[in-house]
């Protein structure tokens, strides 16, 4: 617009001025408005707030773990939500959410999986794993979903049955909802007379549901076609050998085995190094061979390692990228940290072995539920992974009782308990160059507890007069 050129344009703008005027005062009022709402949400918030206990004890409790997730996310969405631009004249606040990270819905269904991971391969109902904290009838019913979308239908079920059980007037959840689900899910799971309850209950409480009617009469057919009906409430015992290894069922270290086991203190070797201060080594395992070397880390540098890598960390992969076989986050650590120097001559020192074409120190820490499913950590490459060094950096509290296992054969296999400061070696591959097919292993699923490790993964290039090559098919 140009004004000057024309005296009704001015005149125009007279009017514009009293709309003006009008709007101006009424957006003073929104935000008196709104200011009033804010003070409310931030009372609210602060009626919640309690005085911050040690967050890495919170972490210790997975389903306490989740909720502090979900409450995280929700508050934090909640105070977001109230930004109005005005505020972004406040620099410091600004500065505060620019930064803010809000716990997205992936990260809550990733730790409902973690629930649901820790139920079945510890076998546990949904009472179980709420030992020390329960959850509502809504956080009870979105863990359900997970599972449900995961086809996992069992605990899908548990979770919707307790969700109903514990449904008040202030749950979000809805009663029908719920019974759908229930009744899906049993079907799904192939319980028909089940899903046939909780559709029949359904329909009384929705008579004219047309959908409902034909989904009863779905499961009333299917169910006289079926022969099995497997017991939706019993959960299912077996499992797999990684499963009952983590359970600590069995474990192969017969008397006689274990007789011929032994443990001393070593120089690796005479090793001026460790002359004067020789390492405990202890031999846990016989074949392939485990080594437990006890207190080679102070509590010191695991504070120390532990600072350098927080900020650090981020999901770890495995060789196809980013997996739910493998659920931690972890981080290459460079020797410019003189703490890291010192773990990785430690290392050589106790190994032999040579560092130089080994990959960097590994920390790694494990979420909810977080694990590593059987493994091998070396392939068929031309360098590959000659032996492994892992590091129990922190495991205070993991009622799991193992932290990696070792799985021999199908029906053997050892479960090393995770002790802090101590440390497993073993080889992967066999003096042949060939993987040795008995190392196949896994990090169980931290039931409680905040588990950290450290990998040293030392590679072939180098070893040749350190561990010589054999030509035999065997060794
Ligand atoms: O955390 C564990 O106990 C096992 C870790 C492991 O096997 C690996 O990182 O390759
Ligand atoms: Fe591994």
């Amino acid at each position: 617009h140009e004004f000057f050129s024309s005296t009704d344009q001015t005149a125009q703008l007279v009017e514009k001025k009293k709309d003006l005027l009008m709007s101006f005062s009424q957006y003073i009022d929104a935000e008196e408005k709104n200011v009033e709402t804010m003070k409310s949400a931030l009372r609210n918030l602060l009626l919640s707030y309690s005085d911050p206990v040690d967050p890495e004890e919170i972490m210790r409790d997975p389903v306490t773990a989740y909720k502090l997730l979900r409450q995280l996310r929700d508050e934090l969405i909640n105070i977001v939500k109230h930004i109005q631009p005005s505020f972004y004249q406040c620099n410091e606040y600004q500065y505060e959410l620019d930064f803010l990270e809000i716990p997205q819905m992936e990260d809550l269904n990733g730790a409902a999986l973690g629930l649901i991971r820790l139920q079945e391969i510890y076998k546990l109902y949904p009472e179980d794993i709420m030992k020390e904290m329960s959850l509502s009838a809504d956080e009870a019913c979105h863990v359900g979903l997970v599972a449900f979308n995961e086809d996992k239908f069992q605990h899908a079920f548990f979770w919707f049955q307790y969700s109903l059980n514990t449904l008040t007037e202030y749950s979000a959840t809805n009663k029908k909802d719920l019974l759908h689900y229930l009744s899906f899910s049993a079907y799904r799971f192939g319980s028909q007379p089940v899903a046939i309850y909780f559709g029949q209950q359904l329909l009384n409480l929705d008579p004219t549901n047309d959908e409902v009617k034909v989904q009863l009469s779905l499961y009333r057919r299917h169910h006289l076609l079926r022969t099995s009906n497997p017991d939706i409430f019993i959960l299912n015992t077996e499992s797999s050998n990684y499963e009952t290894l983590c359970r600590g069922e069995i474990d192969e270290r017969t008397s006689k085995r274990q007789r011929a086991l032994s443990c001393r203190y070593s120089t690796g070797g005479g090793n001026p190094r460790l002359m004067y201060a020789p390492v405990k080594e202890e031999v846990e395992w016989d074949e392939p061979r485990i080594i437990r070397y006890h207190d080679i880390i102070s509590d010191r540098e695991i504070e120390i390692l532990k600072n350098i890598s927080r900020p650090l960390l981020s999901r770890s992969e495995t060789k196809r990228g980013v997996s739910k076989i493998r659920t931690s986050q972890s981080v290459f650590l460079k020797e410019d940290y003189p703490v890291v120097a010192r773990v990785n001559q430690r290392i050589a020192n106790i190994t032999g072995l040579s560092m130089k074409s080994a990959e960097d120190l590994q920390v790694q820490n494990y979420g909810i539920g977080g694990r590593y499913e059987p493994h091998y950590d070396s392939g068929d490459d031309e360098n590959e992974r000659i032996a492994t060094f892992l590091i129990y950096v922190s495991v205070a509290l993991v009622i799991s009782p193992n932290g990696i296992i070792n799985i021999i054969g199908l029906h053997f296999g050892v479960a090393l308990k995770p002790k802090k400061g101590s440390a497993v070696l073993w080889y992967n591959l066999l003096k042949n160059g060939n993987v040795d097919l008995y190392t196949e292993h896994a990090g169980c699923p931290v039931l409680k507890g905040n588990k950290w490790v450290a990998n040293k993964w030392i590679r072939e290039f180098g070893q040749e007069f350190r561990r010589p090559c054999s030509l035999s098919y065997w060794e």
